[in-house]
Protein backbone atom coordinates (compact mmCIF):
# COMPACT_ATOMS: atom_id res chain seq x y z
CA UNK A 1 0.00 0.00 0.00
CA UNK A 2 1.56 3.60 -0.67
CA UNK A 3 2.11 5.60 2.35
CA UNK A 4 1.62 9.11 0.42
CA UNK A 5 2.31 12.91 1.33
CA UNK A 6 3.00 15.89 -0.28
CA UNK A 7 5.67 18.88 0.77
CA UNK A 8 5.88 22.23 -0.03
CA UNK A 9 8.82 24.36 0.66
CA UNK A 10 8.95 28.28 -0.11
CA UNK A 11 12.59 28.95 1.74
CA UNK A 12 14.31 32.01 2.00
CA UNK A 13 15.52 32.56 -1.63
CA UNK A 14 12.21 33.54 -1.95
CA UNK A 15 12.21 32.06 -5.58
CA UNK A 16 9.25 30.10 -5.57
CA UNK A 17 7.39 26.95 -4.93
CA UNK A 18 9.12 23.20 -4.60
CA UNK A 19 6.93 20.63 -4.44
CA UNK A 20 6.81 16.59 -4.28
CA UNK A 21 4.96 13.79 -3.91
CA UNK A 22 6.17 11.36 -2.05
CA UNK A 23 5.66 7.88 -0.91
CA UNK A 24 7.21 6.58 2.56
CA UNK A 25 6.26 2.99 2.08
CA UNK A 26 9.79 1.48 0.73
CA UNK A 27 12.35 1.71 3.17
CA UNK A 28 14.30 4.89 1.86
CA UNK A 29 10.42 7.48 0.61
CA UNK A 30 10.18 7.37 -2.94
CA UNK A 31 10.09 10.79 -4.65
CA UNK A 32 6.92 9.76 -7.37
CA UNK A 33 6.66 13.77 -8.74
CA UNK A 34 8.53 16.85 -8.28
CA UNK A 35 6.90 20.10 -9.90
CA UNK A 36 8.12 24.06 -9.08
CA UNK A 37 6.62 27.01 -9.86
CA UNK A 38 7.65 30.64 -9.00
CA UNK A 39 6.26 32.98 -7.63
CA UNK A 40 4.26 35.69 -9.55
CA UNK A 41 6.21 39.24 -9.61
CA UNK A 42 3.47 40.84 -7.41
CA UNK A 43 3.84 38.22 -5.15
CA UNK A 44 7.49 38.29 -5.47
CA UNK A 45 8.04 41.19 -4.23
CA UNK A 46 5.35 41.95 -1.52
CA UNK A 47 6.37 38.69 0.38
CA UNK A 48 10.16 40.32 0.49
CA UNK A 49 8.42 43.58 1.37
CA UNK A 50 7.10 41.89 4.19
CA UNK A 51 10.43 40.71 5.45
CA UNK A 52 10.92 44.04 6.94
CA UNK A 53 8.80 46.64 8.94
CA UNK A 54 6.51 48.22 6.90
CA UNK A 55 3.15 49.86 6.61
CA UNK A 56 -0.50 48.07 7.08
CA UNK A 57 1.54 44.79 7.60
CA UNK A 58 -1.52 42.83 9.24
CA UNK A 59 -3.64 43.11 5.93
CA UNK A 60 -0.96 42.88 3.50
CA UNK A 61 0.01 39.58 5.76
CA UNK A 62 -2.85 37.82 5.25
CA UNK A 63 -3.48 38.75 1.44
CA UNK A 64 -0.12 37.57 0.49
CA UNK A 65 -0.54 34.66 2.50
CA UNK A 66 -3.77 33.86 0.57
CA UNK A 67 -1.86 34.50 -2.71
CA UNK A 68 1.18 32.02 -1.54
CA UNK A 69 -1.56 29.66 -0.86
CA UNK A 70 -3.35 29.66 -4.59
CA UNK A 71 0.72 28.63 -5.67
CA UNK A 72 0.77 26.32 -3.32
CA UNK A 73 -2.46 24.61 -4.53
CA UNK A 74 -1.54 24.93 -8.13
CA UNK A 75 1.65 23.29 -7.54
CA UNK A 76 -0.26 20.39 -5.76
CA UNK A 77 -2.87 20.19 -8.61
CA UNK A 78 0.24 20.00 -10.90
CA UNK A 79 1.86 17.35 -8.88
CA UNK A 80 -1.70 14.74 -8.43
CA UNK A 81 -1.83 15.46 -12.06
CA UNK A 82 1.28 14.35 -12.89
CA UNK A 83 1.17 11.14 -11.32
CA UNK A 84 -2.53 10.71 -12.27
CA UNK A 85 -3.10 10.74 -7.93
CA UNK A 86 -6.23 11.42 -6.93
CA UNK A 87 -6.16 14.13 -3.72
CA UNK A 88 -8.11 11.52 -1.60
CA UNK A 89 -5.33 8.65 -1.62
CA UNK A 90 -2.79 11.46 -0.10
CA UNK A 91 -2.66 11.45 3.29
CA UNK A 92 -1.73 14.99 4.18
CA UNK A 93 0.47 17.93 2.81
CA UNK A 94 3.07 18.88 4.63
CA UNK A 95 3.23 23.26 3.98
CA UNK A 96 6.19 25.44 5.29
CA UNK A 97 4.80 29.02 4.44
CA UNK A 98 6.83 31.62 3.83
CA UNK A 99 8.92 33.14 6.72
CA UNK A 100 8.58 36.88 6.81
CA UNK A 101 10.52 37.45 10.36
CA UNK A 102 12.52 34.80 12.32
CA UNK A 103 13.36 36.22 16.35
CA UNK A 104 13.44 33.27 18.10
CA UNK A 105 14.00 33.78 22.00
CA UNK A 106 14.29 36.95 21.55
CA UNK A 107 12.65 40.41 22.65
CA UNK A 108 10.10 38.30 25.63
CA UNK A 109 12.88 35.39 25.91
CA UNK A 110 10.38 33.36 24.01
CA UNK A 111 10.45 35.56 20.58
CA UNK A 112 8.94 34.17 17.46
CA UNK A 113 8.81 32.96 13.87
CA UNK A 114 6.42 33.49 11.25
CA UNK A 115 5.54 31.70 8.64
CA UNK A 116 2.88 33.25 6.35
CA UNK A 117 0.67 30.71 5.52
CA UNK A 118 -3.57 29.99 5.35
CA UNK A 119 -3.37 26.27 5.85
CA UNK A 120 -7.58 26.11 5.78
CA UNK A 121 -7.23 28.27 2.56
CA UNK A 122 -4.97 25.40 1.08
CA UNK A 123 -7.15 22.48 2.72
CA UNK A 124 -10.19 24.24 1.13
CA UNK A 125 -8.55 24.67 -2.22
CA UNK A 126 -6.94 21.15 -2.25
CA UNK A 127 -9.20 18.98 -0.25
CA UNK A 128 -7.16 17.15 1.13
CA UNK A 129 -5.76 17.74 5.29
CA UNK A 130 -3.00 20.07 5.99
CA UNK A 131 -0.15 20.05 8.20
CA UNK A 132 1.74 23.37 8.75
CA UNK A 133 3.05 25.85 11.15
CA UNK A 134 5.91 23.38 12.31
CA UNK A 135 7.87 25.71 13.73
CA UNK A 136 6.20 27.35 16.85
CA UNK A 137 6.07 24.44 18.64
CA UNK A 138 9.96 24.54 18.94
CA UNK A 139 10.33 28.04 19.72
CA UNK A 140 7.22 27.83 22.78
CA UNK A 141 10.09 24.96 23.95
CA UNK A 142 13.36 27.39 24.14
CA UNK A 143 14.10 26.29 20.69
CA UNK A 144 15.80 28.19 17.55
CA UNK A 145 12.67 26.83 15.60
CA UNK A 146 15.33 26.21 12.67
CA UNK A 147 16.41 23.84 11.10
CA UNK A 148 14.07 21.31 11.01
CA UNK A 149 15.38 19.48 7.95
CA UNK A 150 17.65 18.09 10.11
CA UNK A 151 15.46 15.22 11.54
CA UNK A 152 14.72 14.00 7.86
CA UNK A 153 19.00 14.51 7.02
CA UNK A 154 19.38 11.67 9.76
CA UNK A 155 16.88 8.69 8.18
CA UNK A 156 17.78 9.57 4.48
CA UNK A 157 21.11 10.16 4.62
CA UNK A 158 22.62 9.09 7.62
CA UNK A 159 24.72 5.87 7.56
CA UNK A 160 25.52 3.13 10.45
CA UNK A 161 28.88 3.58 11.38
CA UNK A 162 29.78 6.55 9.42
CA UNK A 163 30.02 10.57 10.17
CA UNK A 164 28.32 12.40 7.30
CA UNK A 165 27.72 16.04 6.56
CA UNK A 166 24.58 17.04 5.08
CA UNK A 167 24.94 21.04 3.87
CA UNK A 168 22.10 22.55 2.26
CA UNK A 169 22.52 25.87 0.61
CA UNK A 170 19.17 27.43 -0.05
CA UNK A 171 18.88 31.28 0.91
CA UNK A 172 20.34 30.65 4.36
CA UNK A 173 22.92 27.74 4.64
CA UNK A 174 22.76 25.09 7.06
CA UNK A 175 24.91 22.03 8.32
CA UNK A 176 23.58 19.01 9.51
CA UNK A 177 26.31 16.53 11.42
CA UNK A 178 25.00 12.92 11.46
CA UNK A 179 27.43 11.42 13.63
CA UNK A 180 28.89 7.91 13.71
CA UNK A 181 27.67 7.08 17.54
CA UNK A 182 24.10 8.27 16.52
CA UNK A 183 24.31 11.77 17.73
CA UNK A 184 23.37 14.36 15.55
CA UNK A 185 24.10 18.54 15.65
CA UNK A 186 22.06 20.72 12.91
CA UNK A 187 22.28 24.73 13.15
CA UNK A 188 22.59 27.50 10.45
CA UNK A 189 25.63 28.49 8.95
CA UNK A 190 24.92 31.96 7.68
CA UNK A 191 23.83 33.53 3.95
CA UNK A 192 23.24 30.64 1.37
CA UNK A 193 22.41 32.32 -1.99
CA UNK A 194 20.46 35.23 -0.38
CA UNK A 195 23.15 37.70 -0.67
CA UNK A 196 24.25 36.31 -4.22
CA UNK A 197 21.21 36.57 -5.33
CA UNK A 198 20.11 40.24 -4.35
CA UNK A 199 23.72 41.33 -5.90
CA UNK A 200 23.47 39.21 -8.79
CA UNK A 201 20.15 40.54 -9.70
CA UNK A 202 21.15 43.94 -8.75
CA UNK A 203 23.92 44.33 -11.39
CA UNK A 204 22.92 41.78 -14.34
CA UNK A 205 19.30 41.88 -13.68
CA UNK A 206 19.61 38.11 -13.60
CA UNK A 207 17.65 36.46 -10.26
CA UNK A 208 20.65 34.41 -9.58
CA UNK A 209 24.39 33.71 -10.54
CA UNK A 210 23.93 30.58 -13.41
CA UNK A 211 26.21 28.36 -12.13
CA UNK A 212 28.38 30.69 -10.10
CA UNK A 213 30.10 31.97 -13.34
CA UNK A 214 29.65 35.53 -12.76
CA UNK A 215 31.71 34.93 -9.44
CA UNK A 216 33.95 32.92 -11.30
CA UNK A 217 35.02 35.67 -13.29
CA UNK A 218 35.85 38.35 -10.19
CA UNK A 219 38.56 37.75 -7.81
CA UNK A 220 37.36 38.16 -3.47
CA UNK A 221 38.13 41.06 -2.07
CA UNK A 222 39.94 39.73 0.98
CA UNK A 223 39.61 43.01 3.15
CA UNK A 224 35.98 42.78 2.41
CA UNK A 225 35.76 39.11 2.83
CA UNK A 226 37.38 39.76 6.57
CA UNK A 227 35.35 42.61 7.35
CA UNK A 228 31.76 40.41 6.84
CA UNK A 229 33.38 37.33 8.49
CA UNK A 230 33.68 39.50 11.46
CA UNK A 231 30.19 39.11 11.49
CA UNK A 232 29.43 37.73 15.16
CA UNK A 233 27.06 35.65 14.02
CA UNK A 234 29.69 33.38 12.61
CA UNK A 235 31.62 32.76 15.76
CA UNK A 236 28.58 31.76 18.22
CA UNK A 237 28.43 28.72 18.88
CA UNK A 238 24.89 25.98 17.91
CA UNK A 239 22.02 25.89 18.61
CA UNK A 240 21.74 28.86 16.58
CA UNK A 241 19.82 29.72 13.59
CA UNK A 242 19.26 32.91 11.31
CA UNK A 243 17.76 34.19 8.55
CA UNK A 244 16.72 38.04 5.78
CA UNK A 245 16.24 39.56 9.49
CA UNK A 246 19.93 39.68 9.77
CA UNK A 247 21.77 38.84 6.38
CA UNK A 248 19.65 41.42 4.17
CA UNK A 249 20.92 43.66 1.34
CA UNK A 250 21.23 46.59 4.10
CA UNK A 251 23.36 44.35 5.64
CA UNK A 252 25.39 44.14 2.87
CA UNK A 253 25.57 47.92 2.01
CA UNK A 254 26.24 48.91 5.45
CA UNK A 255 29.33 46.14 5.21
CA UNK A 256 30.48 47.87 1.76
CA UNK A 257 30.57 51.38 2.92
CA UNK A 258 34.03 51.80 3.98
CA UNK A 259 35.30 50.48 0.52
CA UNK A 260 33.85 52.68 -2.21
CA UNK A 261 33.60 51.61 -5.71
CA UNK A 262 34.47 48.08 -5.92
CA UNK A 263 34.19 45.62 -9.48
CA UNK A 264 30.72 44.48 -8.61
CA UNK A 265 31.99 41.14 -9.93
CA UNK A 266 34.51 41.40 -7.47
CA UNK A 267 32.03 41.72 -4.92
CA UNK A 268 30.08 38.61 -6.31
CA UNK A 269 33.12 36.58 -6.31
CA UNK A 270 33.45 37.71 -2.25
CA UNK A 271 30.58 36.65 -1.49
CA UNK A 272 30.50 33.07 -2.56
CA UNK A 273 33.90 33.15 -1.21
CA UNK A 274 31.90 33.87 2.52
CA UNK A 275 29.37 31.22 1.54
CA UNK A 276 31.96 28.69 1.15
CA UNK A 277 34.12 29.68 3.81
CA UNK A 278 31.95 29.97 6.09
CA UNK A 279 30.28 26.53 5.91
CA UNK A 280 33.74 25.21 5.64
CA UNK A 281 34.90 27.13 8.59
CA UNK A 282 31.68 25.57 10.45
CA UNK A 283 32.54 21.63 9.12
CA UNK A 284 36.54 22.21 9.65
CA UNK A 285 35.72 23.50 14.24
CA UNK A 286 33.13 21.13 14.98
CA UNK A 287 33.86 18.21 12.96
CA UNK A 288 37.50 18.20 11.28
CA UNK A 289 38.50 15.11 9.05
CA UNK A 290 34.85 14.42 8.18
CA UNK A 291 35.04 12.64 4.73
CA UNK A 292 31.65 12.84 3.55
CA UNK A 293 29.66 16.21 3.09
CA UNK A 294 26.09 15.72 1.01
CA UNK A 295 25.19 19.49 -0.35
CA UNK A 296 21.60 19.80 -1.40
CA UNK A 297 19.38 23.20 -1.95
CA UNK A 298 20.00 25.54 -4.74
CA UNK A 299 23.91 26.15 -4.06
CA UNK A 300 24.79 22.45 -5.35
CA UNK A 301 23.68 23.57 -8.84
CA UNK A 302 26.11 26.63 -8.08
CA UNK A 303 29.34 25.17 -9.66
CA UNK A 304 31.84 27.76 -8.72
CA UNK A 305 30.37 27.42 -5.16
CA UNK A 306 30.92 23.77 -5.37
CA UNK A 307 34.16 24.38 -6.33
CA UNK A 308 35.54 26.57 -3.67
CA UNK A 309 33.58 24.16 -0.89
CA UNK A 310 35.94 21.29 -2.32
CA UNK A 311 39.20 23.85 -2.28
CA UNK A 312 38.23 24.82 1.52
CA UNK A 313 37.67 20.70 2.31
CA UNK A 314 40.23 19.04 0.90
CA UNK A 315 39.92 15.92 3.38
CA UNK A 316 36.75 15.87 2.40
CA UNK A 317 34.48 14.16 -0.65
CA UNK A 318 32.06 17.04 -1.32
CA UNK A 319 29.34 15.85 -3.41
CA UNK A 320 25.23 16.82 -4.33
CA UNK A 321 22.19 15.05 -2.92
CA UNK A 322 21.24 14.02 -6.35
CA UNK A 323 24.45 11.71 -5.83
CA UNK A 324 22.70 9.78 -3.34
CA UNK A 325 19.69 9.53 -5.41
CA UNK A 326 17.75 12.57 -4.40
CA UNK A 327 18.23 16.19 -6.26
CA UNK A 328 19.24 19.33 -4.61
CA UNK A 329 16.00 21.37 -5.13
CA UNK A 330 13.69 17.95 -3.43
CA UNK A 331 15.40 17.65 -0.47
CA UNK A 332 13.95 19.95 1.88
CA UNK A 333 10.49 19.47 0.05
CA UNK A 334 10.82 16.07 1.05
CA UNK A 335 11.59 16.93 4.50
CA UNK A 336 8.07 18.91 4.93
CA UNK A 337 6.39 15.56 3.64
CA UNK A 338 8.21 13.52 6.12
CA UNK A 339 7.81 16.01 9.04
CA UNK A 340 3.91 16.25 8.19
CA UNK A 341 3.90 12.25 8.57
CA UNK A 342 5.34 12.55 11.70
CA UNK A 343 2.56 15.12 12.77
CA UNK A 344 -0.01 12.67 11.55
CA UNK A 345 1.59 10.17 13.55
CA UNK A 346 2.11 12.16 16.88
CA UNK A 347 5.54 11.33 16.83
CA UNK A 348 7.93 13.34 18.63
CA UNK A 349 11.38 14.38 17.36
CA UNK A 350 14.41 14.49 19.75
CA UNK A 351 15.06 18.08 19.21
CA UNK A 352 17.55 19.17 21.79
CA UNK A 353 20.71 18.57 19.64
CA UNK A 354 19.40 20.90 16.95
CA UNK A 355 17.17 23.38 17.76
CA UNK A 356 17.92 23.36 21.51
CA UNK A 357 14.11 23.26 22.53
CA UNK A 358 13.73 21.16 26.39
CA UNK A 359 12.96 18.02 25.03
CA UNK A 360 10.84 15.60 22.31
CA UNK A 361 8.00 17.76 20.87
CA UNK A 362 5.41 16.77 18.07
CA UNK A 363 5.92 19.54 15.69
CA UNK A 364 2.57 21.04 13.04
CA UNK A 365 -1.03 21.59 13.45
CA UNK A 366 -3.57 19.81 11.61
CA UNK A 367 -6.11 21.07 9.32
CA UNK A 368 -8.57 18.67 8.20
CA UNK A 369 -9.91 18.98 4.70
N1 LIG B 1 21.83 26.73 -11.83
C1 LIG B 1 22.08 27.43 -10.72
N2 LIG B 1 23.25 28.08 -10.58
C2 LIG B 1 23.51 28.80 -9.48
N3 LIG B 1 22.66 28.95 -8.45
C3 LIG B 1 21.47 28.32 -8.54
C4 LIG B 1 21.11 27.53 -9.66
N4 LIG B 1 19.86 27.05 -9.46
C5 LIG B 1 19.47 27.51 -8.26
N5 LIG B 1 20.42 28.28 -7.71
C6 LIG B 1 20.37 29.02 -6.45
O1 LIG B 1 19.54 28.35 -5.55
C7 LIG B 1 18.55 29.24 -5.01
C8 LIG B 1 17.32 28.46 -4.65
O2 LIG B 1 17.69 27.48 -3.74
P1 LIG B 1 16.64 26.75 -2.81
O3 LIG B 1 15.39 26.51 -3.56
O4 LIG B 1 17.34 25.62 -2.19
O5 LIG B 1 16.41 27.89 -1.71
P2 LIG B 1 15.27 28.07 -0.64
O6 LIG B 1 14.58 26.76 -0.43
O7 LIG B 1 14.49 29.24 -1.05
O8 LIG B 1 16.10 28.49 0.64
P3 LIG B 1 16.20 28.00 2.17
O9 LIG B 1 16.87 26.65 2.18
O10 LIG B 1 17.04 29.05 2.77
O11 LIG B 1 14.83 27.95 2.73
C9 LIG B 1 18.35 30.29 -6.09
O12 LIG B 1 17.88 31.49 -5.53
C10 LIG B 1 19.77 30.40 -6.64
O13 LIG B 1 20.53 31.29 -5.86
C1 LIG C 1 13.13 30.12 9.88
C2 LIG C 1 13.38 29.46 8.57
O1 LIG C 1 12.54 29.47 7.69
N1 LIG C 1 14.57 28.87 8.42
C3 LIG C 1 14.95 28.16 7.20
C4 LIG C 1 15.99 29.00 6.44
O2 LIG C 1 16.37 28.32 5.24
C5 LIG C 1 17.53 27.52 5.51
C6 LIG C 1 17.75 27.72 6.98
O3 LIG C 1 17.20 29.02 7.18
C7 LIG C 1 16.92 26.72 7.84
O4 LIG C 1 17.13 27.05 9.18
C8 LIG C 1 15.42 26.78 7.57
O5 LIG C 1 14.92 25.92 6.60
C9 LIG C 1 15.15 24.54 6.56
C10 LIG C 1 14.20 23.91 5.62
C11 LIG C 1 15.07 23.81 7.89
O6 LIG C 1 14.26 24.13 8.74
O7 LIG C 1 15.81 22.82 8.03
Amino acid sequence: MPDLFIGLMSGTSLDGVDGVLVDFSPDAPLVIEHASAPFPPDLRAELLALNTPGENELHRAALAGNGLMRVYADVVATLLRSARVAPGTVTAIGAHGQTVRHRPQEFDGTGYTLQLCQPALLAELSGIDVVADFRSRDVAAGGQGAPLAPFFHQGRFGRRGETVGVLNIGGISNLTLLRADGSMLGFDCGPGNSLMDAWCSLHTGQPYDDQGAWAASGRPVPALLEALRAEPYFAKAPPKSTGRDLFNKEWLRYKLLPFGSLAPEDVQATLAELTAAACAADVLRLQPGLRRLIVCGGGALNTHLMRRLRALLPDTGVNSSADDGLPPLQVEATAFAWLARRTVRREKLELESTTGARGARVLGCIYPA
